[in-house]
């Protein structure tokens, strides 16, 4: 069947990012608001993206991948419309609902950037819809957006990581002739969060780290033997007051320990992040790749998932499945051997999951129904 009913409209759901030195500011105020960052690390951040000419090289990712999703959905005849919206930029979520909703679109499906279940990556884009909703309800407009579920083990996902894995280590190999166990590492590397937000995360489903080790575990068994090098998972992009704990360790506190202990090369694979935004471009691509200068390291940043075709697919495979979810079929969900499927509704990513200090409208409730 070519159509996504009961779904109106498709939206891709994404971070969004300034476009002109002007905007940085401003948008890092929406970024944060409420939200407790200390100063000192907003001028850091600016700093970054002013590094960039205050262009966030997320907006291009996003038309991106939003014009290989189209490609996808005509590909099988989808004729659902799909759009693009924002958190904290424009366009922004409201909006783009909004000029929809005016053409008639009621039931929205989201497919949100992020893979992973935490509050910073599931919950809140849950209570951005609730906002939307409220919002567009006072307007006379009455809507729904449900969402796919958190893809990190969807088998379309992860095909993509092991090729550009696979790619990386050809690349690394490039530089270093033979991977060796005793002088190089792969390292896993993705957002950190406050430990509350991970403890949060672990209520309802297996939680944002251990998800991250699921796909450790399988890309790690999919490369050849002999790049089967030791591997761990490691984090960047703490944000936060120095006293609050975050996952640990650092990219490059534990780039300079293993050069301590004798390592001469380390593979970073950015699993965390769907395409090259800030924290690639910055925190992996500038600063660790300055680290690992300074220490003599041999360095590979792996691609990150982008557009590949296999991503792609997989996406609008999770929406084909939400969709006859919501019809009421029984449907596969396809997950990564050994991992669990994360449907909504069915104990993960439900009502339960990821609250945060301050509890705030989400949507939608999902019932946990075991
Ligand atoms: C888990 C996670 C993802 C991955 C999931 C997903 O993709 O959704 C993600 C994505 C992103 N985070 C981004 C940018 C920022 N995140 C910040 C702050 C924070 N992120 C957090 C977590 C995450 N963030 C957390 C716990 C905070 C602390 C404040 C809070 O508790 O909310 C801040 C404030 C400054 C700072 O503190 O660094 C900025 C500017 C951009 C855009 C990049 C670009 O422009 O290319 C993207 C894609
Ligand atoms: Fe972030």
């Amino acid at each position: 069947m070519n159509t996504t009913a009961p779904i109106d409209a498709l939206i891709l759901m994404s971070f969004g990012g300034p476009e002109a030195p002007e905007e940085v500011v401003p948008f890092l105020r929406n970024v944060t608001a409420g939200r407790g960052i200390p100063e000192e690390r907003l001028e850091e951040v600016g700093e970054h993206y002013f590094g960039f000419g205050g262009k966030s090289p997320i907006n291009d990712q996003n038309k991106a991948l939003l014009a290989a999703l189209r490609g996808e959905l005509d590909r099988r005849g989808i004729e659902t419309p799909l759009i693009w919206g924002n958190r904290n930029w424009d366009p922004y979520l409201t909006d783009e609902v909004r000029k929809l909703a005016q053409d008639g679109a009621t039931q929205f499906l989201s497919i949100d950037t992020s893979a992973y279940s935490s509050y910073s990556s599931c919950r809140q884009y849950r209570e951005d819809f609730a906002k939307t909703i409220d919002t567009l309800q006072d307007e006379g407009l009455t809507v729904s957006i449900d969402k796919i579920r958190q893809f990190y083990n969807h088998p379309g996902y992860a095909d993509a990581c092991a090729d550009c894995l696979h790619q990386g280590l050809a690349d690394f190999r490039s530089k270093v002739g033979r991977i060796d166990s005793a002088k190089h590492r792969i390292l896993f590397v993705t957002h950190s969060i406050p430990n509350v937000m991970q403890d949060a995360s672990e209520v309802t489903t297996n939680g944002y780290r251990a998800q991250h080790e699921e796909l450790i575990d399988h890309l790690m068994g999919r490369i050849d033997e002999a790049d089967r090098v030791p591997s761990e998972l490691v984090y960047c992009s703490r944000s936060g007051s120095p006293e609050v704990p975050w996952l640990e360790p650092d990219v490059n506190d534990r780039m300079t320990e293993l050069a301590e202990e004798g390592v001469t090369g380390v593979v970073l694979v950015p699993i965390g992040f769907i395409s090259d935004h800030m924290e690639v471009a910055f925190d992996l691509d500038t600063e660790a790749k300055e680290t690992a200068e300074e220490l003599g390291l041999d360095f590979t940043r792996v691609d990150t998932v982008g557009t590949h075709d296999a991503f792609v697919r997989g996406l609008v495979d999770l929406v084909e499945e939400r969709a006859a979810q919501l019809r009421g079929e029984g449907v596969d969900a396809p997950a990564l051997p050994g991992t669990k499927a994360l449907v909504p509704g069915s104990g993960a990513c439900s009502i339960d999951c990821c609250r945060g200090r301050i509890e705030r409208a989400t949507y939608p409730n999902w019932a946990i129904a075991n």
